[in-house]
């Protein structure tokens, strides 16, 4: 197994939080209205940062950030993203999020496949791919999560992530061939399952390795130039995260360790010293 990637530019890194189902709504607002200052100190280090929301919170945030937009003297919101959405636009599916209705709102990315939906809810591959499908027709990036079940070797994780990568390749290829204005971007979050919910993180080395491979996947199929594909690191992140693994991945996707204001602050100053 190659773990040296070609010199590509590397993508912009990127910090995102996840909010799963932790807070209430109103804990919500002020959360947000905590990091909307924090926006701004990553932009300053050309650092992306985004929020997703529970999915009742998501339409009122995105309102709210269309409202301060229109000031012209108001700072750039935070990105705002979904932790799930359908792969059909509309119809006769009861319950379902529409991805066209969410990139009405303004939405920016959404967030599939998530260690949790494919255990609890059944999603796998195949349904991934179709909502990442649905995601970049709808001009929203998806986020892709994908990890292995059990803690191993770094090349039993790259065995198992391989199809995860593959199958949104594939969808990459096809949307470009049917769809010309379709996006072209993708976020992997490297999420193995073994290391979600747990005091730390996985070994900075293996996490390196795994995503060293799986960026090679991508390259191998002419993928990951110019920013199209971003790696981040999930599963127990915090502060001290970043500055150990930062050869090899883009960012990090934070979870628990993102509820706290003051955290995400030492996880932006440390990537921007990375
Ligand atoms: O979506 C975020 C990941 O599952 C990580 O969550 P965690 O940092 O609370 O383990």
């Amino acid at each position: 197994m190659s773990t040296s990637s070609p010199a590509l530019p590397r993508p912009k890194r990127t910090i995102g939080i996840s909010l799963k189902l932790y807070f209430d709504h109103p804990k919500t607002v002020s959360y947000l209205a905590a990091l909307q200052p924090l926006n701004a100190l990553a932009q300053s280090h050309d650092i992306s940062l985004f929020l997703i929301p529970s999915m009742i919170s998501l339409p009122l945030l995105l309102a709210q950030q269309s409202t301060a937009s229109s000031n012209p003297t108001s700072s750039p919101q935070i990105l705002l993203g979904a932790q799930n959405s359908f792969y059909e636009d509309d119809g006769a599916y009861t319950g379902e999020v529409s991805p066209l209705g969410l990139a009405q709102l303004g939405c920016s990315l959404v967030e599939l496949g998530h260690a949790e939906r494919r255990r609890l809810f059944g999603e796998d591959d195949a349904v991934v791919a179709l909502k990442a499908r649905a995601s970049l027709r709808n001009g929203m990036v998806p986020l892709v999560c994908i990890g292995e079940k059990h803690e191993g070797s770094v090349e039993e994780a790259v065995a198992e992530c391989r199809s995860q990568v593959e199958s949104i390749l594939d969808v990459l290829d096809e949307s470009e061939k049917t769809n010309k204005g379709a996006r072209k971007e993708i976020i992997f979050a490297y999420e193995p399952v073994w290391a979600i919910g747990q005091p730390t993180p996985a070994p900075a080395e293996y996490v390196v390795n795994v995503v060293k491979a799986l960026r090679d996947i991508c390259v191998q199929r002419g993928r990951g130039g110019h920013g199209e594909i971003r790696f981040l690191y999930g599963g127990s992140a915090g502060p001290g995260t970043f500055e150990k693994m930062s050869e090899g991945v883009d960012g990090l996707f934070l979870g628990r360790f993102g509820h706290d204001p003051k955290r995400v602050r030492e996880v932006i100053e440390e990537v921007a010293r990375a």
